[in-house]
């Protein structure tokens, strides 16, 4: 079985790569590595595949998509989901900054988080977001007596820990008993009749995420009979619930997983809440992976080639730094020469990255006909690659760049050495 997982956006043509119709080689050239490449038209048409669910054959629009945008919040990449109509899903001022910069409307955000400070509860507020999703009563509180200083009313949703597994990764399950996310199963009710007492609260409605990468619909379909019987109890005290946000976490195809289509998965889900009587409720939902994951790459070059004792190494420019969910969750990312190498023998290799440690590493066991100066594409890093980047070891960020058909449009530039340092100070003598 191929190792490789099939790629909208991104193709083997004549021998080598392209981004669309443009090479990888020619995008290296004119940009250096390491440089994250996304195609234009694979994130459309991610978008689009949400869309043909949300929105019914008689132009009634069912749910809205909000991107959550930690998943890559460069501007380019808002702007193009805010002109396709998403709202976004936020987790601090700064992603609100963005998506404000990059022209989405702040009516069509929602805020979630455990740990919204003061600042960026008021930056919300006066920005005048739809939603807050909420995960303790401190926090209630909080943007209660924020709200009330000034003068306005917060529009409130409280996120339900349902206790589900999502069956993924340790790290990235947030559904579970022992995740700090959300709000307890069996305290729902009564938070919620806390939040009701609130005068500056206003309920709108209710939230759940139970994690990332998911590849099967069975944990969803739980969390989400699980909300509805909340929603049902809550309606029964009175409290009237305008919209349901079953947040993100479709997971897609790294090598040979196989999660469900995005429209298959967003009908599922839509058809089961209309069936269980709720087809009033405003749907939410909270894609971030599963729009840009496999819209993006990392573009690098191999820099030498060290055989070892035990092991061959292929040390690239790319690094933890840069891309670290392999060091962080042993994650698995496809790795291809950019053009075949017919005068090279293929060899099993770690490819690794120049930085001081040995958790820098970004494929294991790989085997790769190449020489140093050859390139080679880091597939489906368009999600948590960019966004989780660091300037360990004083390296610069990576160069961003969006292919539109024969286009390449620089996003973002590689960041200087100067500028790493330029808001440090030595003491005075
Ligand atoms: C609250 C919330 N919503 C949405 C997402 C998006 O998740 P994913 O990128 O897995 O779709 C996350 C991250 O897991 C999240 O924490
Ligand atoms: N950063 C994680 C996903 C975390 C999702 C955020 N709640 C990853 O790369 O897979």
């Amino acid at each position: 079985m191929s190792l490789i997982p099939s790629l909208n956006g991104f193709c083997i043509k004549d021998q080598e790569w392209h981004a669309e119709n443009v090479p990888l080689s020619a995008i290296a050239q004119k940009f250096g590595t390491p440089t994250y490449v996304y195609s234009k038209q694979a994130l459309s048409d991610a978008f689009n595949s949400y869309e043909a669910a949300c929105v019914r054959p008689n132009g009634e629009r069912r749910a809205r998509v909000h991107y959550a945008m930690k998943a890559n919040s460069n501007l380019a990449i808002l702007n193009l989901f805010a002109k396709l109509g998403a709202g976004f899903d936020i987790v601090s001022a700064g992603e609100l900054a963005r998506v404000l910069a990059a022209g989405g409307s702040a009516n069509k955000v929602v805020f979630s988080g455990v740990g919204k400070s003061t600042e960026e509860m008021t930056a919300a507020l006066k920005a005048g977001v739809k939603c807050f999703n909420l995960e303790s009563i401190p926090e209630l509180t909080r943007l209660n007596s924020v709200a009330g200083s000034l003068g306005v009313k917060a529009p409130i949703s409280l996120r339900v820990n349902p206790d589900v597994d999502p069956k993924t990764h340790p790290y990235i399950s947030t559904g579970l008993k022992g995740n700090k996310f959300g709000i307890a199963y069996d305290d729902v009710i009564k938070t919620y009749q806390e939040a009701a007492k609130m005068p500056h609260c206003q309920i709108v409605g209710i939230d759940c995420h139970i994690g990332s990468q998911i590849t099967e619909i069975s944990p969803y379909m739980d969390a989400l009979d699980r909300v509805l019987d909340l929603i049902k109890q809550l309606d029964a005290c009175g409290i009237k619930i305008h919209h349901l946000d079953i947040g993100g976490g479709l997971g897609i195809s790294y090598t040979n997983e196989t999660p469900p289509a995005i429209t298959e998965f967003a009908n599922t889900l839509l058809n089961h809440i209309e069936s269980k009587g709720f087809g009033h409720l405003e749907v939410l939902f909270e894609p971030g992976r599963s729009l840009v994951g496999n819209a993006g790459l990392l573009l690098t070059t191999i820099e030498y080639l060290k055989p070892g004792e035990t092991k061959n190494f292929c040390i690239v420019d790319a690094a933890m730094n840069d891309l670290m969910r392999p060091a962080m969750y042993e994650a698995f990312h496809a790795i291809v020469p950019v053009k075949s190498n017919s005068n090279a023998p293929a060899v099993t290799y770690d490819i690794v990255g120049p930085i001081c440690e040995s958790g820098d590493w970004l494929g294991r066991d790989r085997s790769l006909a190449v020489e140093p100066g050859d390139q080679l594409a880091i597939l489906s890093a368009g999600a948590y690659g960019f966004t989780m980047s660091s300037n360990y070891n004083t390296r610069g960020r990576a160069a961003e760049v969006m292919v539109d058909g024969s286009q390449v449009h620089l996003i973002r530039a590689r960041e200087t050495i100067e500028s790493l340092f330029a808001n440090e100070k030595v003491l005075p003598d």
